[in-house]
């Protein structure tokens, strides 16, 4: 028996505990197969700051999520130990510093990791501690930008480069690794050709809405096999009429109904951790951002789920 939420028909959903989906605490429970880490650091941002606020932002937008899902028949809270770990705390003024921070921390769960909050920047450290775990993984990067860039002012960890660098470390399948929901401007055509030659191959926004869901998760499954699988979801994927609460917002997004449609047809796939990023709730309204942020989790925690215990 594992410990779940706190019973909505008991306790209301505005009372209660401030965690992710009002679950336990890692601390109140023996050990977890899922822990719920928020990661509430924005220092590497081109643009809008406020993605540090986005690991609060996602618990509250998460607070009306129900234990069944049936969009994949499982109910994943009650098939798996799915626990809120709290944060990590990192140093808001040494990026060098809080990429190292959060590779050890991240590494130290005994637990596959979804993370909620931060800047993109946060998924290199991340990629890191689960390559370490898993070996070689295929990455599915759900993202309006390619965040495959060198450098911006001579920065090599910003929040647009962490594909590149973890690309050179290594740490990356790159006969597995997919952008989905691409568009808006680049620097130049060579960022397309970088991107190709680092490895990637491109979903726009536009296939999306031309092939639809099924038929992109199915094409995604095939390329990602059985190899282990880092999802990182950059919630700018998103239209901005369904997550304006983001630092680079870009018209002509997904929908969320899209975007968690390619997530469920990914079950079966062996997801080893994920990430949602890019939550910026001081640009959000009526929590429009934070409960697609949420729900995208919740999908997340479910495909694990589906795949049984850690
Ligand atoms: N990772 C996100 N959200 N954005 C990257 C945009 C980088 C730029 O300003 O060109
Ligand atoms: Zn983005
Ligand atoms: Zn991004």
């Amino acid at each position: 028996m594992f410990q779940g939420p706190v019973d909505a028909s008991q306790v209301p959903r505005f009372a209660g505990p401030d965690t992710y989906a009002r679950l336990p605490r890692l601390d109140q429970v023996e050990r977890a197969d899922v822990a719920i880490v928020g990661v509430p650091f924005d220092s590497g941002v081109s643009y809008r700051p406020g993605a540090r606020f986005g690991p609060a932002a996602v618990r509250q937008g998460s607070k009306l999520i129900r234990p069944y899902n049936p969009a994949l028949d499982v109910s994943p809270f009650a098939d798996v130990q799915v626990a809120d770990a709290g944060d990590i705390a990192c140093n808001p003024f040494d990026i060098d510093r809080a990429i190292d921070t959060i590779e050890q921390a991240a590494g130290e769960f005994d637990a596959r990791l979804v993370t909620v909050g931060g800047d993109h920047t946060i998924a290199l450290p991340l990629l890191r501690a689960a390559h370490r775990k898993y070996g070689p993984l295929a990455l599915l990067h759900f993202d309006a930008h390619l965040d495959t860039w060198d450098t911006y002012f001579g920065a090599e960890y910003t929040h647009g480069t962490p594909f590149r660098r973890a690309v050179e470390e290594g740490i990356l399948d790159t006969e597995a690794l997919s952008h989905v929901g691409i568009r808006g401007p680049l620097y130049g055509k060579g960022d397309l050709a970088e991107d190709r030659r680092l490895g990637f191959g491109i979903v726009t926004s536009a296939d999306v809405m031309r092939r639809g869901p099924d038929e992109i998760a199915e094409a995604l499954r095939q390329r990602i096999g059985d190899r282990p699988l880092y999802v990182s979801v950059d919630i700018d994927t998103l239209d901005p009429a369904h997550a304006p609460g983001t630092g680079t917002p870009e018209a002509g997004g997904l929908t969320s109904r899209e975007l968690l449609e390619i997530l469920r047809g990914l079950a079966g796939c062996n997801l080893v951790g994920a990430d949602v990023v890019e939550v910026a709730p001081a640009y959000d309204h009526a929590e429009i951002t934070s409960v697609a942020a949420a729900h995208v989790a919740y999908d997340l925690i479910s495909l694990i789920a589906l795949g049984g215990r850690a």
